[in-house]
């Protein structure tokens, strides 16, 4: 029996070439970075190639305040009883061309605006004499003629001056190959007047759900059948970790199995199954999948000890396949151990949950020769409740907060003991 790192190890083995797959510039995509909501939107995206910053950030100098630009040589000496007048001269708003500041001269300055030319500090109003903007309203540009303000504080060179490039220089790596695209990307990008990225291509998954008892839900179900809920929650699952989803539900027939497999694999990095996999008289995958090159294994895992891994030959070439069992919180539990973390690194994504080392509510048994995954949820206290072990138990895991593992070597744990969690809440 393999351990479940070992069986992690074997899965991002294969999926190697995947990865590979993924950064080859035949499937780069060009995606506008407008509008955002649209189907072919960058966000989420991992960006194929470094981008370049076209210009400057910011491409002039600008005030971080609303005040006054002045030349701080100027008010070297200004202090209380020593304060120093200026006379106001020139404006400027955010959007106004740079203007030029005259020497011994203070200069309006609202926040963004350009700081005049031979200004070399901003004095934020509040620290100015009077503390307001004298006869700028609806929008005048010309102080008052004989305007004055009065400084009783020196300024330092530089203050509140957002300096040409202090964001990020023109032709630097304003984002690097490999990121993906959310918000603060999307917004620098758009800062640097990028209009359209180059990302690389989702990876493709087919999805088989096999079980002759299964029916699509919204169905009628004859006596003996379920709804299949696999396939909407592994579909779910891979789409979290970036992957674009194709789905087939198969019975529990190879022709069929086959058939989902033949027609897709062309245009899919990879295959998952669900269901067919232990040791049952009607085990269609474990039976179409084993002669093409798919070995079946035990983990010493609970759930989802049983397990398929490999690179199944099919006339349209080698896709590889991971095939999970069909208990659907087996399967559930398989996908985060063995899947996500690597999926969700394809697509520049945090790969592990959070974790954490909680202690137990109260006792509990696990099966000693296996690494045991339970669902739970964190008390009051802190503390977390481990819920049973069956793998028939969906619903419990929709209310879990929690995944607590239980090592091989642990049969018996007492309340109070220190158990590893993952964070499954967020
Ligand atoms: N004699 C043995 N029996 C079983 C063993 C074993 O070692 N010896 N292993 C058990 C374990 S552990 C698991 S896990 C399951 C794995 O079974 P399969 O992968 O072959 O899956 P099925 O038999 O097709 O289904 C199992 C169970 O899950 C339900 N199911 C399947 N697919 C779906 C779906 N898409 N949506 C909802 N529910 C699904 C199915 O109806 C069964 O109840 O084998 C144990 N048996
Ligand atoms: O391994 Mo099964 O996945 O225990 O329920």
């Amino acid at each position: 029996m393999r351990t479940f790192a070992e069986h992690q190890h074997a899965v991002r083995e294969l999926l190697q070439p995947v990865k590979a797959a993924l950064a080859e510039p035949a499937g780069f995509e060009v995606l506008p970075i407008l509008p955002v909501l649209e189907a072919d939107s960058p966000l989420g995206r991992v960006l194929a190639v470094d981008v370049h910053s076209p210009g400057d950030l910011p491409a002039f100098a600008n005030s971080q305040m609303d005040g006054y630009a002045v030349r701080s040589a100027e008010l070297a000496g200004a202090r209380p009883g020593a304060a120093i007048t200026l006379p106001v001269v020139t404006t400027t708003a955010a959007g106004d061309p740079v203007r030029r500041h005259a020497p011994g001269t203070a200069s309006p300055v609202m926040t963004g605006a350009a700081i005049p030319e031979g200004a070399d500090a901003v004095v934020p109003i509040e620290q100015a004499d009077p503390p307001r903007f004298l006869g700028l309203d609806g929008g005048e540009r010309e102080a008052p003629a004989g305007a004055s303000v009065t400084f009783d504080h020196p300024v330092e060179l530089g203050a509140f001056v957002r300096e040409v490039g202090s964001d990020v220089a023109r032709d630097a790596v304003l984002l690097p190959a490999g990121t993906r695209l959310g918000p603060p990307q999307l917004g620098t990008l758009a800062a640097a007047g990028v209009v359209a990225v180059t990302v690389r291509r989702r990876v493709s998954v087919l999805l088989i759900s096999t079980g002759h008892e299964l029916r699509p839900p919204g169905t009628p179900l004859a006596p003996g059948q379920i709804h299949d809920s696999n396939t909407a929650m592994l579909g779910a699952a891979l789409r979290e970790c970036g992957a674009v989803v194709h789905e087939s539900l198969a019975p529990d027939e190879a022709d069929a199995v086959l058939t989902a497999l033949e027609a897709s694999a062309p245009r899919v990095d990879l295959v998952v199954t669900t269901g067919g996999v232990s040791a049952g008289a009607f085990e269609v995958v474990r039976e179409t999948l084993a002669p093409l090159g798919v070995e079946f294994v035990k983990v010493a895992l609970q759930p989802g000890g049983p397990q398929g891994l490999g690179l199944a030959s099919l006339r349209a070439g080698a896709v590889p396949v991971v095939s999970f069992p069909g208990n659907p919180v087996s399967a559930l539990v398989s996908f985060e151990l063995f899947l996500r973390p690597v999926l969700r690194a394809f697509a520049g994504l945090t790969p592990d949950r959070a974790r954490a080392t909680l202690r137990l509510a109260h006792d509990v048994t696990s099966p000693m020769g296996r690494h045991q995954v339970r669902r739970g949820v964190i008390d009051g206290n802190g503390d977390v409740e481990v819920g049973a072990p069956s793998s028939h138990l969906l619903h419990a895991y929709a209310n879990a907060t929690v995944l607590v593992h239980l090592p091989v070597g642990v049969d018996a744990l007492p309340a109070g003991s220190h158990v590893d969690v993952w964070r499954i809440d967020d």
